[in-house]
């Protein structure tokens, strides 16, 4: 207001006009205070009596161009004579009121009676709204969830199975189990679930189970839903029902696992073998290296054919078809995500072509080579041909599909894949199922009661698990698969109850530094409760994993801390190590079983638990939502920072929940501003958060 004040003399000087212009504003900015001993005095000649006024006393040469006015203070003019403004009673008698001196300040004029009369209509239409915003703020239920998730499908638990023995689980199976989770080991509510419901011998082969099973992160799902499909696909093998498809394919699995990633389909599968390894069921991982499924890279047909048998080659690609050899692998289980599976049931390549051509034809409509968007794909010529491998897996023998994180494989991204898989396995044995495409508002993730196919039934059991179910899922679900079971834990959609949450601030200064202090008072906390503890050897410092929002942030981040001696692996999606196709980029952080803790090596680069220089080791893990979904990290991990917020609800629930998994502790770290711009999306992601631990 004082620039205002000023650029108006400069204008007065400039023009040569009074500054009368503004002297109405300089009264908006004196205080009552200072209003005071002014009242009355409506002296052009007046000398000014206060501090601002003094300031814009002319003098010198700008005399000579103008006067200064000062405005009256105790009637500015534009709201005194009129009706009040609304819901404001006249001034003097407020400002009298506040003074306490009723009696000494009176106003100029007095008020009428038709002035009194529009004040007191005005306060309580003002009064009126006020309580019925109140009321309103009161009424809205605080549901962050609500539109993310369908809330609906919690379920009570009933009279559920307490231990692993009811029903029955073959001795073999039951003796991998507590190897692998201890004997003393009870079924988490999701797993009784299962034990209930999943467990019940088959009469005939018209009646597949359908069946989706959610609890939060980290409760056990993976057992809950391969108990009762190993189970199963033993009984059926020992009692001769084992299927024999007329494929002459390589590989019949009579079951296959659907996953996101190909990090977790190799976690999937190695945890499914150590589970079936006394009853020899053959459990294999289709993930053969993440090699993009686009026809970006690819040159000819023998460049493709050379990077397969390196592929294939690797230590730890476990579906061996090195070149010429097309023998029968036998196979019950076969775990990956629908697009590698779509490959070996195809042929590797065997959608290049169609890509190539609606990438060409995406680069035309943008460059404008087409302005009438008219053309046609399959008439672009793309310069070369593309080379489609032989089918390698027949789908006829297939009896059951689990499709893992099925909130993620039936969202816009993946549903496309997932749905042709599904049909195709559907088709191989004997039902046709269409996929219908679904229109715009499904591929942002809302499906239309219109745009869903009518009701599909699968011939072959059919279960679906997640830790989320958003309302599009649900709805699909609804429509399509309206006799699926719904099995759901009670803390479904909630924080794991071992996982506090703290939200720190960003000091307004370098974010990464932030991060790294923060990090290094998490090391400085294991360091006192190890002195604490008088414990000997030297300190386990604890691993954390960072969750940023932008594969340009993990790079950035990881660079910052590596500089500042914190090792870190920092990982996206199309990180190098990732295109080789194992997990060893993410040794010592994934949960390692006792069997394959390897012994501490000086020769090893391997992480192993003795060593704990974290300028060497690395004890932090920086990735985006890549590596959020269903991996079950190592219960060292006792910390997750969420450094940018997550898109939405359910992936801040799949972030945080990588630790507090499995009944232990964990802390997740949520960054935001405290202060200033921004701290009112951080209080929104505050009350949030404290919605999910209830
Ligand atoms: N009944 C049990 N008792 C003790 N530990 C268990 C039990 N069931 C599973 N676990 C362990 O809990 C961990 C988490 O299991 P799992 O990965 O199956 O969880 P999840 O529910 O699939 O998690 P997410 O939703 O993140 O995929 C595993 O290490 C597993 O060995």
């Amino acid at each position: 207001m004082l620039s205002a004040l000023k650029f108006s003399r400069v204008l007065a000087r400039s023009t040569g006009d009074t500054v009368t212009s503004c002297l109405h504003t300089s009264s908006i900015l004196l205080s009552p205070a200072r209003r005071k001993g002014r009242r009355g005095s409506s002296k052009t000649s007046a000398p000014p009596k206060n501090r601002l006024a003094k300031s814009l006393k002319v003098t010198g040469k700008a005399k000579r161009l103008g006067t200064l006015e000062v405005a009256p203070k105790s009637r500015p003019a534009f709201i005194r004579d009129k009706v009040p403004h609304e819901g404001k009673a006249p001034r003097e008698r407020v400002s009298s009121r506040r003074r306490g001196d009723s009696e000494t300040r009176r106003p100029d004029k007095p008020i009428t009676t038709e002035q009194k009369h529009f004040a007191a209509i005005a306060h309580t239409e003002r009064a009126g709204r006020r309580a019925e915003a109140a009321r309103e703020r009161r009424s809205v239920v605080i549901n962050p969830l609500e539109q993310e998730f369908d809330i609906s499908s919690r379920s009570s638990l009933g009279v559920v199975p307490k231990y692993f023995s009811s029903p029955p689980l073959l001795p073999g199976l039951r003796q991998c189990l507590h190897e692998l989770i201890g004997e003393n080991a009870r079924p988490t509510a999701i797993q009784a679930l299962s034990l209930k419901h999943l467990f019940k011998q088959r009469d005939s082969e018209e009646r597949w189970t359908e069946c989706l099973l959610a609890s939060e992160t980290g409760s056990g799902k993976s057992i809950a839903y391969l108990l009762p499909l190993l189970q199963d696909l033993k009984h059926r093998e020992v009692g001769g029902s084992r299927p024999s498809g007329s494929s002459r394919r390589p590989l019949n699995p009579r079951a296959l696992i659907l996953a996101p990633t190909h990090e977790l389909s190799r976690q999937l599968a190695s945890f499914a073998k150590k589970l079936s390894h006394v009853i020899k069921l053959r459990i294999m991982c289709a993930s053969r290296a993440n090699v993009p499924s686009t026809a970006k890279e690819r040159g000819t047909a023998s460049k493709m054919k050379k990077l397969m048998s390196v592929l294939d080659n690797s230590d730890d690609a476990e579906i061996i078809i090195r070149n010429g050899e097309r023998a029968s692998h036998p196979v019950d289980v076969i775990v990956g995500t629908p697009m590698k599976l779509l490959e070996l049931e195809k042929g590797r390549g065997w959608n290049w072509e169609q890509r190539a051509r609606e990438r060409a034809l995406l680069i035309n409509s943008n460059s404008a080579l087409e302005p009438d968007g008219l053309q046609d794909a399959s008439s672009i010529d793309l310069g070369h041909k593309f080379w489609v491998d032989e089918p390698e897996m027949g789908l006829e023998n297939v009896e059951w599909v689990i499709v893992d994180e099925a909130d993620i494989l039936f969202d816009p991204d993946f549903q496309e894949s997932t749905r042709t898989l599904l049909a195709d396995i559907a088709a191989a044995r004997g039902r046709s199922v269409p996929v219908t495409p679904l229109s715009t508002p499904a591929a942002q993730g809302v499906h239309l009661k219109s745009d869903l196919p009518q009701h599909i039934s699968y011939p072959f059991n059919f279960l679906l698990t997640s830790a989320t179910i958003p309302t599009s899922l649900s709805n699909y679900l609804s429509a399509c698969h309206p006799t699926l079971t719904r099995l759901a834990s009670p803390r479904l959609h909630h924080l794991p109850r071992g996982l506090r949450t703290e939200h720190a601030s960003w000091t307004g200064g370098n974010k990464d530094a932030d991060i790294e202090r923060r990090i290094r008072r998490v090391w400085a906390e294991d360091a006192l409760d190890h002195a604490k503890t008088a414990r000997s050897g030297p300190v386990s410092l604890s691993k954390i994993i960072v969750f940023c929002n932008k594969r340009r942030k993990v790079e950035e981040l990881g660079a910052f801390l590596d500089s500042r001696g914190v090792k870190s692996v920092a990982l996206t999606g199309s990180a190098e190590s990732r295109q080789r196709g194992s997990n060893h980029h993410l040794d010592g952080f994934l949960k390692r079983n006792p069997s394959s803790v390897s012994v501490p090596s000086t020769s090893s680069t391997t992480p192993v638990a003795s060593s704990s220089d974290p300028a060497v080791i690395p004890h932090v893990l920086v990735t985006t939502s890549l590596l959020s979904r269903g991996l079950d990290f190592s219960p060292d991990i006792k910390h997750v920072f969420i450094v940018d917020e997550p898109r939405n609800m359910i992936d801040f629930l799949h972030r945080a929940g990588r630790t507090g998994r499995a009944g232990e502790t964990g802390k997740v770290v949520v960054f935001g501003r405290s202060k200033g711009r921004g701290s009112g999306r951080a209080v929104e992601m505050r009350k949030r958060v404290g919605a999910l631990s209830a």
